[in-house]
């Protein structure tokens, strides 16, 4: 079938591809005019045949919002817009409402796969009414990996996006628990072929994944990661996880703090370390680090004199 794609960047590039390869005659835009088939998003709009499908795949946030806003000033009734990326699902529903008022329908579909989707293509998770994602049905065969899995119509408009927001969430707890398990396993000396274990464990094992693959790939790339800084970055999912526990008041130990251990990346120095030690040190005597890195004031400093706080002597 036609469709118009928006973003072509990593996913939205690959998709397109993806999409040309299964017979479906796509009209890609993206503001680098180098990788775009029109030169604005109303030329994408006049080159669809009605009634149209347009797949928006930009950054969630501003970017989405102002193609969608645009797009609702371009599209006629009739016309189907997906969103793609990583959209919070609460702003799925104000789109649709949006939309629907100038009979514009709205699927929010959840993407997993990454830049390996043009390979292995793409794991979909959509919010819609029925007759909507059926006709949609032809785009998501030729996206969804081979086989029975990889596609689900999750639910109602925001379904899609929270069952990508949950997937998200598992994946921030899963490479949180491989991120430990190999530190772990570099600080001992016990094990000495760390890499080799990794890699042994992706056959047999309860914890054989993709991520499992994907981390030993990059151990063999770099085996002690020395060309890497330990800083993580995160662009929503995480904390939309956490927030939806919160309101449905349920427990995320593990996601919350595979989240936090990102923020605790991006810090040169702990502010509520120094608390902690400041602490310590006035209760305890015990020893402090200075901000240039000695080691003093405190009964455990190895060799330093005990300095209780003030009060204390
Ligand atoms: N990279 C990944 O592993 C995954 C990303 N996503 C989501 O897919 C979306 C796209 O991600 P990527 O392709 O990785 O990002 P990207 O940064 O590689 O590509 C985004 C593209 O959108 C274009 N763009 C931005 N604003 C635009 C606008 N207003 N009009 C037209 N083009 C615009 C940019 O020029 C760029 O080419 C995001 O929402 C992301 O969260 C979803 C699943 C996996
Ligand atoms: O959706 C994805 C994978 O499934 C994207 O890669 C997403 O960017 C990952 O989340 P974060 O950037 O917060 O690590």
């Amino acid at each position: 079938m036609q469709i118009g794609m928006i973003g072509l960047g990593k996913m939205g590039g690959n998709m397109a591809e993806r999409l040309r390869r299964g017979g479906h005659d796509v009209v890609g835009y993206d503001h680098h005019r180098e990788v775009s088939d029109v030169g604005s998003l109303k030329e994408l709009v006049e080159r669809l045949e009605a009634p149209r499908a347009v797949w928006v795949m930009v950054p969630a946030g501003k970017p989405t919002q102002q193609t969608i806003d645009e797009l609702g000033r371009l599209l006629s009734e009739g016309d189907i817009v997906v969103d793609g990326g990583n959209s919070h699902y609460i702003d799925d529903q104000k789109h649709a409402a949006e939309l629907a008022e100038k009979g514009i329908s709205f699927v929010d579909c959840g993407v997993s796969g990454g830049v390996w989707g043009l390979q292995n293509g793409y794991a979909l998770m959509c919010g819609g009414d029925k007759a909507t994602v059926e006709h949609l049905m032809p785009v998501f065969e030729t996206l969804k990996p081979e086989g029975e899995n990889g596609f689900v119509h999750a639910g109602d408009v925001g379904a899609g996006h929270f069952a990508k927001m949950v997937h998200n969430g598992i994946e921030y707890g899963m490479m949180q628990a491989f991120a430990e398990g190999w530190e772990l396993l570099e600080a001992s000396d016990v094990v000495k072929d760390v890499r080799g274990s990794f890699a042994s464990w992706r056959d047999g094992t309860v914890i054989r994944s993709w991520l499992l693959d994907l981390l030993v790939r990059a151990l063999d790339d770099d085996e002690n990661l020395a060309n890497l800084r330990g800083y993580a970055q995160d662009s929503g999912e995480g904390r939309w996880t956490v927030q939806a526990a919160v309101d449905h008041a349920v427990p995320l130990p593990v996601i919350t703090a595979a989240l936090f251990a990102r923020f605790a990346s991006r810090q040169e120095d702990s502010p509520a370390m120094k608390v902690v030690a400041a602490l310590r040190n006035q209760f305890g005597g015990h020893a402090v680090t200075s901000a240039e890195g000695s080691t003093g004031k405190g009964a455990d400093a190895p060799g330093a004199d005990v300095t209780p706080p003030r009060e204390a002597q």
